[in-house]
This record gives structure tokens, sequence and C-alpha cells, in this order.
């Protein structure tokens, strides 16, 4: 692992875009991972990435952290510019990959010590950030306990953690709940709540819509490398204009109600996803009688239906023409 100096107080950026990324390329072989990404992370604000998976989040992260070289576009984190050698911008830059790398034998605390030295951390300055990080990701009782002994939940937050030691001005962190229950979910959403909150810039992807829209202040939708669409969840969802997003229960072929669901006037899109048919309609309301006329039609009885506001689901279903999948 790379040794990345912390940053003194006086030495921390004061202006507000801390980071900006800008039209920044990547390739590997034909395969374009990134094309063209433009996007800014304030002081204080958490940013989302959000899309399916092989969108193209983690390369993006790379390349803003400087693990990864763009074949096109750049970075500036507290107004410096990153490269792969350079370490002046990765002093900024707590980085939290999507795996988690802790030692199982070792304690919580001995291993925040471990990354601590580091990143240039010794005597009381270390202990103090050790003591100060497990208070922030909420394991100080813990902190004797052996790594082995964690759930997947608290490894997780134990991981961000190491991520924390040198105090970055922006926290990035890759897909941090995949694989996580859900009460340890909420509460590695809840630590990541703080840290906006406490000022710090936080680049977060996802693929989760629900993380997304309760997390995050701006939200940049990303599909096949492309960011296609950013903002509050409000803008993303007024981009939409007036739509309801329906949910229908049904026995038989989803796919197929779908199809039918698809050609019906006044139905912008039909997809199956979580065992049920979700539609985009102009007024949802209006279509239902046709939409539950034609699934009796063809055989697949309605058990249950459900209208609701648009979410960011329904955004990434509109401008890209697919359901976010797990
Ligand atoms: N080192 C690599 N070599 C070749 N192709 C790669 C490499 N890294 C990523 N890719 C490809 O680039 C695309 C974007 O991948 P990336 O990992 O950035 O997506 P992602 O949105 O982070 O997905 P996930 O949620 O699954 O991690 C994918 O098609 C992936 O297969």
């Amino acid at each position: 692992m790379e040794v990345v100096e912390s940053v003194p107080a006086e030495a921390r950026p004061t202006s507000a875009q801390v980071l900006v990324a800008s039209h920044l390329g990547k390739r590997f072989g034909d395969r374009v991972a990134v094309d063209d990404v433009c996007f800014e992370v304030a002081a204080g604000e958490t940013y989302g990435l959000l899309g399916p998976n092989g969108a193209g989040k983690t390369t993006t992260i790379r390349l803003v952290c400087g693990l990864l070289r763009p074949d096109a576009g750049e970075t500036l984190i507290a107004g410096r510019q990153v490269s792969t050698t350079g370490t002046l911008a990765k002093r900024y830059v707590g980085y939290v990959p999507q795996d988690i790398a802790l030692y199982p034998d070792l304690t919580a605390r001995e291993n925040l010590r471990f990354f601590g030295r580091l990143y240039g951390l010794h005597g009381k300055a270390l202990n103090h950030r050790v003591g100060k990080v497990l208070d922030l990701v909420g394991l100080s009782e813990r902190s004797r306990d052996r790594v082995e002994s964690f759930s997947g939940g608290m490894k997780r937050r134990l991981n961000i953690g190491a991520g924390l030691l040198h105090e970055p001005t922006l926290l990035v962190l890759d897909e941090p709940t995949v694989g996580v229950d859900p009460q340890s979910r909420h509460a590695v959403m809840e630590s990541v709540r703080s840290f906006g909150a406490a000022g710090m810039a936080v680049l977060y992807t996802t693929h989760y819509m629900e993380e997304a829209e309760r997390l995050c202040d701006r939200v940049g939708i990303i599909d096949h490398g492309r960011l296609v669409a950013e903002g509050t969840r409000r803008e993303l969802v007024a981009k939409l204009g007036e739509h309801d997003r329906i949910r229908l229960s049904a026995t038989g072929d989803l796919g197929v109600l779908a199809d039918r669901c698809r050609d019906l006037d006044g139905i912008d899109s039909a997809d199956v996803k979580d065992g049920q048919v979700q539609l985009l309609a102009r007024d949802g309301r209006r279509v239902l009688p046709s939409v539950l006329e034609a699934a009796k039609r063809i055989g697949t009885p309605v058990r249950s239906v459900e209208v609701a506001e648009p979410d960011l689901e329904a955004v990434f279903l509109h401008l890209t023409g697919t359901a976010l999948r797990e």
C-alpha cells in the first residue's frame, strides 16, 4: 500500500468544490468503461454515482483517486491535479474500496494503528486519531476484539474507518453496503451521513436506488460509462415530467404482460423487476383499466396494483430504457 501523509489543518482547501472531474474517459481494449464523465462534489456534500453492475462506477472512482490513468480528462482534488504517480492530491482523499482490506487476526484498534502508520501517523497523534475514528464508526466498544469475530457490517465500518485516519477532505466509498445485512447497512449509511454533516465531501457509488435517494444530496446516474443525468432527487424526478409508477403483481408470464403493456397508449415503459411488472405512465389511473384488460386477455390475471410517485428507479428506467438490476 502506498504511504500517504495526512494534511495539516492549515493546508486544507477553502474552495467549496473539493472534487472537480472533467471529461474523464477510459477504455479497456475495445470496451469503453468511462465516457466523457464530468461532475463536481462540494465540501459537506454527499454525491452518489448510481448505476447498475458494469456501468463504470468503480472505474470512475479509480480514475478520480489516481489509481488508474485516464485516457482523457482530468481530476482536481482540493485544487490539485490528480495523477497516478504523485501523492499531492491523494493526501486529501480517503478511499474505501469495495473489498474489505483488514487483518482478521488483529483487533479493530490494531488494524487502525497499522493503517494509521501507513499514513505517517505516530505516537499521540496516532492514538488520538484511532480513538476518534473508532468513535466515528461506532466501534469503540469492540476495539479490543479481533476482526475475525466481527459481522459483515462491522467489518465494513472498520474498513471505512481505515480511510478516515488521515482526516481526508474527500471520502470516496465504492459500494460500501454490498453483501451487508439490512441492519448493518443502516449503520453504515448513518456513519456516512454523519461525515457529510461534519463538512466532508463524500463520493458514494451504489446500485441501490434507495441508498442514493436517502443518503445523497445529489445523484449522478451512470449507464454504459456515461453520466446520463445528475441533480437532486427532486430535479431528477422532475425530468420525467408528470409520470406515475405502476407495480403489478400477476400470475403467469410477466414478460409477455410487460410486452403487451408497452404497446398500450399512455404507457412509456414496461419492465419486469423483483417478480413484478413495473410501468411508467403519464396518468396511471387513466391507463389502469386497459392494463387490467390486457392482462386478462393474455391469461395473466393481476393480483395487486400499486400506483406511486416516480422515484430514481423510474428516472433510470426513463433515461436508459432498462431497470437498475441487482
Ligand atoms: N481492468 C479491466 N479490464 C478490462 N475491463 C474492465 C476492467 N475494469 C473494468 N472493466 C470493464 O469496464 C466496465 C465498467 O466496469 P466497472 O467496474 O467500472 O463498473 P461498475 O459500475 O463499478 O460495476 P460493479 O457495480 O459491478 O462494480 C465493465 O464492462 C467492466 O467489465
